[in-house]
């Protein structure tokens, strides 16, 4: 049990700092929206993000669509709070 929770920390390390990665280029989309007046949320481009979705197994592509979800939600959150920054 204890080695696979160790393989559990080391994957959700990783995640993370992908998290922070995606967030920092997230940061620029928001200057970039600012700047030029756009929403936050782009209804086509989440579209697009979903057809392109390939996992073989369907429960789990079903529940990857949630968490990839979950990744856009907080990603929109976090440029409304910086867009209303200064
Ligand atoms: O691609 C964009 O326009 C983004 O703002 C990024 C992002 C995402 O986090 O993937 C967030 C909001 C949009 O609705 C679509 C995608």
């Amino acid at each position: 049990m204890e080695k696979y929770r160790k393989k559990l920390d080391t994957i959700d390390q990783k995640m993370k700092e992908l998290f922070l990665e995606r967030m920092e280029v997230v940061i620029e989309i928001a200057k970039y929206k600012k700047q030029h007046n756009l929403p936050v949320e782009d209804q086509s481009r989440e579209n697009q993000m979903f057809q392109e979705l390939f996992v073989n197994d369907p429960i789990l592509k079903d529940l990857y669509t949630k968490f990839l979800l979950e990744i856009i939600a907080v990603s929109k959150i976090y440029q409304e709070t910086l867009m209303k920054e200064e």
